[in-house]
């Protein structure tokens, strides 16, 4: 059986991501990018699914992890009665293929240690063709090829590389796994100290150009490392997790694929990685997306593949059972083919910071800027699928208009402070427009509170946003009244649900309860922050560090029941809630002056 969701520890080369379990396994890697089909997927399944143990003979829990400061490189030990003994697991930076490289490092005694490596392509389904020589197997199916090599002798049984090896105080012994496609030659076979050496430079040369002097910097560095490590560097499209069909609700159906970008939770990584000064990031993303969006800005979709790829349909593994019995397993994103208004707002204010932000000019964002306004200003008042990619019926998603609004405003302020050319006055009538409706029909003077959708007697947590997108000022006693109505309507255990399932008779149209979601909790913290409840917002962040697993992992959503998170792990949307609740509970600069506070790398 899979591991407890936060059991997993993540380590990836920057075009894929690998989760190793507190048990030595890795249950989780797709190659040759995240969103490849699996080679080790038992964490949808079962071993059988494949999955790559390195563990002491007498298995177990470790007894200690952590990852080497500021890297992505995990140390994994246990005390054994024999010994201490650590593995080292890293996927170095890619050049050329992919490696992911295993140290054993005896620390005392003599630790008996046993591998097994079972490699199954297509998502657990395809069994490899394998050929074992000695310390050195090969495996090979359709378009995938895999080199193992390690310092002990292998032997190959059911299907899989096992074996057995005793490693003695200040002995090493490695494994190196390589993969390219098949129909190439194999490529060099990865030197794992030098490996290790490589990968330590580079995430501590990366994580050291870092801007940013506020409160809680172990966690915030943490968070920015894992943004980086989801981050497809080919193209810079951000990956919103590194896993597909982790349940939000145990044992229920909802399930989602999650290896695609989407614009809105990679225009909230753009904050958190521009507020910390990570500019090349946020360049290489705003040239993703120039890309990824190119074309009929009608046709513009709630998210890309990460190399910007459109079509993603969604498909149920059938030969997968799903993470502890969470079925169905699918890939692919059916939410692909939604309309969803905030994108317009989300990818416009993203631009609108990247500009304010200095980065260099790029005359073709202006061009997307005015093609999606255009789009806006003949669509903002259509009914809409909400930020929440509900399933049900399309509504007046409150938090849509709102971003209409913020689409409007952010294209008047490029031309009043940029000179940019555009129809400013149209876009100023708009802005009014917008504004005045979503008053109007958006709030219930009754409960002092803005509403999930016009006339919903539900809520979401979108709403905390509206006063900071500038919608409304945090003193405005209507921002007040919502987030007391929030907090009251959707707290659980004072973590926040992003809406409630049951409200307007089941406003997303699927079966099930589902956990509290992280995001909206880092929301709540600003919104509790911003309109002068300071303590509270501390207090409720510093729970919210402790919801992380014990390498600062969070995934999307948390039980707060078991003490358990669930849904797709690690997830972008929660890390960049705690990057920039640390920010702005920190009062460090804001997103559009990052280079303020430290000179530039
Ligand atoms: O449960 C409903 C939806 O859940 C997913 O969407 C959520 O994740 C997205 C990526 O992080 C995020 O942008 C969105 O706001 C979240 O609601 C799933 O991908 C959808 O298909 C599903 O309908």
């Amino acid at each position: 059986m899979a591991s407890h969701i936060d059991d997993y520890g993540m380590i990836g080369d920057l075009h894929t991501a690998a989760l190793v379990g507190t048990d030595g396994s890795i249950d989780w890697l797709c190659l040759p990018r995240f969103d490849s089909p699996a080679c080790f997927a038992a964490l949808l399944g079962g071993d059988e699914h494949g999955s790559w143990v390195l563990a002491p003979v007498g298995g177990g829990r470790c007894t200690r992890r952590r990852y080497r400061p500021d890297t992505l490189i995990l140390e994994t030990e246990w005390d054994t009665p024999e010994g201490t003994v650590r593995v080292i697991d890293a996927m170095p930076p890619r050049d050329g293929a992919a490696d992911l490289v295993r140290v054993v490092e005896g620390l005392s005694g003599r630790v008996p240690m046993r591998t097994v490596m079972r490699l199954r392509f297509g998502y657990g389904r395809i069994e490899p063709w394998i050929r074992c020589h000695g310390s050195e197997l090969a495996a090979i199916a359709g378009p995938d090829a895999a080199w193992l090599d390690a310092d002990v002798q292998l032997r190959v049984e059911d299907g899989a590389a096992h074996a057995e090896f005793t490693v003695g105080a200040g002995e090493t012994v490695s494994f190196g796994l390589t993969h390219q496609l098949s129909h190439l030659d194999r490529p060099r076979p990865p030197k794992p100290v030098q490996a290790l050496e490589h990968t330590e430079a580079f995430w501590t040369d990366w994580i050291g150009a870092m801007r940013y002097e506020g409160g809680w910097s172990e966690a915030v560095r943490r968070s920015l490392i894992v943004l980086k490590a989801l981050t497809y560097d080919p193209t810079g499209g951000i990956a919103a997790a590194a896993t597909t069909s982790l349940p939000e609700d145990l044992g229920g159906v909802r399930n989602w694929d999650y290896r695609f970008c989407w614009l809105r939770d990679a225009a909230f990584s753009l904050q958190a990685l521009l507020g910390t000064g990570f500019i090349e990031e946020a360049n290489a993303w705003r040239q993703w997306l120039l890309r990824a969006a190119a074309g009929d800005p009608a046709e513009l979709q709630i998210m890309y593949g990460i190399d910007g790829q459109h079509w993603l349909p969604e498909q149920e593994l059938d030969w997968l059972p799903g993470y502890r019995g969470s079925a169905p397993v699918r890939i692919g994103n059916a939410a692909t083919g939604q309309f969803q208004l905030d994108v317009w707002g989300e990818t416009l204010d993203a631009l609108h910071l990247a500009r304010e932000a200095d980065l260099q000019a790029d005359a073709s964002a202006w061009d997307l800027q005015l093609a999606l306004l255009r789009f806006l200003e003949e669509h903002w008042d259509d009914p809409d699928d909400g930020l929440w990619e509900i399933r049900g019926e399309q509504r007046h998603f409150v938090h849509s208009k709102v971003m209409a609004w913020a689409a409007f405003d952010r294209a008047v302020h490029a031309v009043e402070k940029f000179g940019l050319e555009g129809p400013v006055e149209r876009w100023r009538d708009l802005r009014t427009r917008v504004h005045a409706e979503v008053c109007e029909q958006g709030f219930d003077p009754v409960r002092g509170t803005f509403t999930q959708f016009y006339g919903s007697n539900g809520l979401d947590a979108a709403l905390l946003l509206i006063p900071q997108v500038g919608f409304l000022p945090w003193d405005d006693p209507r921002v007040a009244g919502t987030v007391d109505a929030v907090q009251a309507e959707l707290s659980r255990d004072g973590f926040l649900m992003r809406y409630d399932v049951s409200a307007d008779g089941g406003v997303d149209g699927l079966p099930g309860e589902e956990g509290v979601f992280l995001a909206c909790t880092f929301w709540l913290v600003d919104a509790l922050h911003g309109i002068g409840r300071e303590q509270e917002a501390r207090d409720l962040f510093e729970r919210l560090l402790k919801v992380r697993n014990d390498l600062g992992l969070l995934s999307e959503e948390y039980d707060p029941a078991t003490g358990r998170q669930l849904g797709n792990t690690p997830q972008a949307y929660s890390h960049v809630g705690l990057v920039n609740s640390a920010r702005h509970l920190s009062g460090a600069h804001p997103a559009t002056t990052p280079r303020a506070v430290r000179p530039e790398r």
